[in-house]
């Protein structure tokens, strides 16, 4: 079968030979360091103890301790965190992060558990893994159905277990428990940044741009919120139950508090949607496939892997595609897309604002030193502007080429020139 890390590993092995990578340093990134598989024992409120399978998968740990977040979803499998964990370190290479790649999951459907269920399954998780996690090994943070909560609880599970204080053994933490300030926001103010570079070199006003956006949680929120207050055009949202559409441009605020409505009565999720908004003015309830399928300047993706396929990617109408999912787009619809001249923003740099301000709490930890918000927001600002300069660059002056193979070029570049830096104890570079 064609698991999601197959296709990953296609996908790496095609951008890596395009960019004149070796097969041998390609051969070492095709495949993961080391995976853990746990099975939690979780006692639940009914005093029934139920097992949940849990991973981490750390990919590479070539530039520095592994780095990627823990998911809670019942898709997770052994072949989505390999996929994840390669994509954490392209990702990583491509921002100039000190830090390899990880994931790391649960197989759970976190909205069927209590609050207490759910810290007993999130300190089972820390206690399974707390050999293969630590402020120098790998450091997890959070990801789908995962939340600034959940890591709190995980790093106070790590200090109970080692007996000392660990605050940078986990990033994502709330603000009062060594979390850094705007890591909350992170990952869709990192889109939105990348958003304004692309305007600013279409030379277009906010205004005179539509967005869609699929996935109305931390990533597709704070995007659609921080587009909205600079004047874009939000016109579509969604999430897991369905969708809202309005041509003149929604208010993120008013659907975002139509979501959160049922939150007090389910504290661990909102049970709400952005499609309550139904009946607000001319609001239009829409499914996922039609938003997928819009006439818009911009779709983001901000879900699940391969939302975009090649059963749907015909009917794809937007000009541009800001993918602030991890890996949106499947293999061929990519090929689709890049032959109908639809410029691809890839989840490696679209989405790694969450990671930078990761990189900048776990820094704020180990130095015992916290920035201000706005410390941290001019500090990813130049972070990505100048990760997007490169790539513009690299794009233009290679012509032909899409902006993920720009992307996947610079980063396996200085892969590889770490690889043969370091020598051949870890990778065997044939001959080189
Ligand atoms: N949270 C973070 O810091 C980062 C997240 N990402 C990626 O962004 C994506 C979203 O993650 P988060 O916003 O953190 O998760 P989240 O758990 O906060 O929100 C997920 C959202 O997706 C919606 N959703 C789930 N299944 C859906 C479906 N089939 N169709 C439409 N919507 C669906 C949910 O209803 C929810 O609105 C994931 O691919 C994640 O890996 C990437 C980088 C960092
Ligand atoms: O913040 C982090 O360390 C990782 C975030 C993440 O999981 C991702 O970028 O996909």
């Amino acid at each position: 079968m064609n698991t999601i890390f197959d296709q990953a590993v296609e996908r790496l092995r095609g951008m890596g030979q395009l960019a004149g990578i070796s097969d041998s340093v390609l051969a070492g990134l095709s495949r993961p360091k080391a995976v853990m598989y746990a099975s939690l024992p979780v006692r639940m409120d009914d005093g029934a103890t139920q097992y949940f399978d849990a991973y981490r998968c750390h990919y590479s740990q070539l530039l520095g301790p592994s780095k990627g977040g823990i998911r809670f979803h019942p898709c997770v499998d052994d072949a989505e965190m390999r996929a994840l964990g390669l994509w954490m370190t392209i990702k990583c290479a491509l921002v100039n992060l000190p830090f390899g790649g990880a994931k790391g999951g649960v197989v759970v459907d976190p909205k069927s558990l209590s609050r207490m269920e759910l810290e007993r399954l999130s300190r089972a998780y820390m206690r399974a893994m707390a050999d293969f996690v630590g402020p120098d090994l790998d450091i997890p943070a959070p990801d789908v159905y995962t939340n600034e909560r959940i890591m709190g609880w995980m790093r106070d599970e790590y200090e109970v277990i080692n007996g000392a204080k660990y605050p940078a053994v986990i990033t994502g933490k709330p603000v009062n428990l060594g979390g850094s300030e705007g890591r909350f926001e992170a990952t869709g103010r990192g889109a939105f940044y990348c958003i304004e570079f692309l305007r600013c070199k279409e030379g277009k006003l906010p205004v005179d741009i539509s967005v869609a956006i699929q996935g109305f949680g931390n990533a597709g929120y704070h995007l659609a919120r921080l587009l909205a207050a600079a004047g874009y055009k939000v016109v579509a949202l969604s999430d897991s139950q369905g969708g809202i559409f309005c041509a003149e441009g929604l208010d993120v605020q008013l659907v975002h508090e139509r979501k959160m409505v049922t939150h007090q009565i389910n504290p661990n999720y909102p049970e709400g949607s952005v499609s309550n908004c139904e009946n607000c003015d001319s609001y239009q309830a829409i499914s996922n496939a039609e938003l997928l399928a819009m006439s818009v300047d911009i779709l983001v993706p901000a879900a699940l892997e391969n939302a975009i396929n090649s059963d749907n990617v015909d009917a794809v109408g937007a000009k541009w595609i800001v993918e602030v999912a991890n890996g949106p787009i499947s293999l061929d619809a990519d090929e689709a897309l890049f032959a109908r001249d639809i410029v691809v923003i890839p989840d490696v740099l679209a989405n790694s604002g969450g990671v930078i301000v990761s990189y900048f709490e776990w820094v704020q930890n180990r130095a015992g030193y916290p920035w201000t918000l706005l410390e941290v927001q001019s500090r990813l600002k130049e972070k990505i502007e100048s990760a997007f300069e490169g790539l513009w660059q690299y794009q233009h002056q290679k012509a032909g080429i899409s902006f993920r193979q720009a992307a996947y070029a610079k980063a396996l570049v200085h892969l590889e020139d770490v690889m043969k830096m370091k020598g051949t104890k870890e990778y065997f570079i044939n001959g080189e």
